[in-house]
C-alpha cells in the first residue's frame, strides 16, 4: 500500500486535500483523523504537520509527501521535489522596521528571528555574514516589536502580515516557494507511485486547460489551428455543410477568452469552451 503524507494544517492543507479529492482519492472528513486508508486505491494517507513531512519522507518510511519547497530545503531532509503544484506560492524574505537594513550584508552581528533557521543560516553563510539566528515557531513578525530580534526572515504572500507589524522587506528574496510533491532521495521505481503521479498530473492539466470547439471555413483552418495548436495536434473533422470543418483542441484556460476573440475575427463560429473533468495525457 502506498503511504502518502498530507499537511494536516496551514496554507497547504486545504489545497493538497482538494487536489487528492479531485484525483479520486478518499480524504478525511474530520480534521482530528490522523490516518486514513483508501483501500480501493491501495493508498494510506498520513496527516502530519507541514514542517515534519520532509523528515518523514526523507527517512524513507513514507513514499510521497505534499509540502512547501521552503520547508523541504529548510529541513535538509534526504528528499527531493518530483512535481511542483503551482499552489500556495510565496517568497521567503528578510524584513524589518523601515531603514533597518537594505541587504543581507547589513546583517553582520544583528539578531534575526525566523521559523526557518536552516534556510536563513545557509543564506547567511553563502553571503559570508555572521549573525545570531533565533528560532521561533510562528507569529515571527512580533519578535522585533518585543525586542527579541532586529529583523525577521519569513514567508511573504500578500505582505499584509508585515504591513500590520510596521515592517518592510529588504534585499533580494531568499527563495521562492510553492506547494510541491516530494519523494525520498534516490527512491526506486514503483508503478504505484507512477500511477499516483499520473493522477496528480491529470488534475493539474484539467485545471490549467479547457477544451475548445469551433467551426471554421476549410480555407481558414490553417490560420485557426495556428491559434489553437493543442498539446499535440488538434482534431479537425468535416461538417455536413460543405466547405466547413469542426476543430477541437485543448487551450490554456487563462488564454481562452483572447483565443475566442482571435478565432471570431478570422471567421470561426459556434465557439464552445468546456471544462476538462479529468485526463491522462
Ligand atoms: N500566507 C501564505 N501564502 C502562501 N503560502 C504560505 C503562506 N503561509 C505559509 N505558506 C506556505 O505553507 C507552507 C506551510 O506553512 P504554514 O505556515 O502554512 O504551516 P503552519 O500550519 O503555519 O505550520 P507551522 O505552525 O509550523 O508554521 C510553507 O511552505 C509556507 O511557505
Ligand atoms: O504575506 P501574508 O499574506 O500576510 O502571509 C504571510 C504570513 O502567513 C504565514 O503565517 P501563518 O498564517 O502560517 O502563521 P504562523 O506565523 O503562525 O505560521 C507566514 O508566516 C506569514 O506570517
Ligand atoms: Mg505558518
Amino acid at each position: 500500500m502506498l503511504r502518502i503524507a498530507v499537511p494536516n494544517k496551514g496554507s497547504l492543507a486545504e489545497p493538497a486535500a482538494g487536489m487528492l479529492h479531485e484525483a479520486g482519492y478518499r480524504q478525511r472528513k474530520d480534521s482530528k483523523e490522523l490516518v486514513l486508508v483508501d483501500p480501493e486505491n491501495r493508498v494510506e494517507f498520513f496527516y502530519l504537520r507541514p514542517r515534519d513531512i520532509a523528515i518523514y519522507v526523507g527517512s524513507g518510511r513514507l513514499d510521497i509527501g505534499f509540502t512547501g519547497r521552503d520547508l523541504l530545503l529548510d529541513s535538509g531532509a534526504e528528499a527531493e521535489e518530483v512535481l511542483s503544484l503551482g499552489l500556495a506560492g510565496s517568497t521567503f524574505r528578510f524584513a524589518g522596521p523601515p531603514g533597518v537594513a537594505t541587504s543581507v550584508k547589513d546583517l553582520e552581528g544583528r539578531r534575526i528571528a525566523t521559523s526557518y533557521t536552516g534556510l536563513v543560516e545557509k543564506h547567511l553563510a553563502e553571503a559570508g555574514v555572521t549573525a545570531t539566528v533565533t528560532k521561533l515557531d510562528g507569529a515571527v513578525e512580533t519578535a522585533v516589536q518585543l525586542g527579541v530580534a532586529d529583523v525577521i526572515a519569513d514567508v511573504v504572500e500578500t505582505g499584509t502580515s508585515l504591513r500590520n507589524a510596521g515592517m518592510e522587506v529588504f534585499g533580494e528574496p531568499i527563495m521562492r516557494s510553492e506547494a510541491v510533491v516530494i519523494r525520498p532521495l534516490g527512491a526506486t521505481e514503483d508503478p504505484a507511485v507512477d500511477q499516483f503521479m499520473r493522477r496528480l498530473q491529470g488534475v493539474l492539466v484539467a485545471r490549467r486547460y479547457v477544451m475548445m470547439d469551433y467551426d471554421i471555413r476549410a480555407e481558414r483552418v490553417a490560420e485557426a489551428v495556428a491559434l489553437t495548436p493543442g498539446l499535440e495536434s488538434p482534431t479537425v473533422s468535416p461538417l455536413h455543410s460543405e466547405g466547413w470543418v469542426a476543430v477541437r483542441a485543448m487551450v490554456l484556460r487563462k488564454e481562452a477568452q483572447r483565443i475566442m476573440d482571435d478565432l471570431w475575427s478570422i471567421g470561426a463560429r459556434a465557439i464552445l469552451v468546456t471544462d476538462i473533468h479529468a485526463c491522462r495525457l
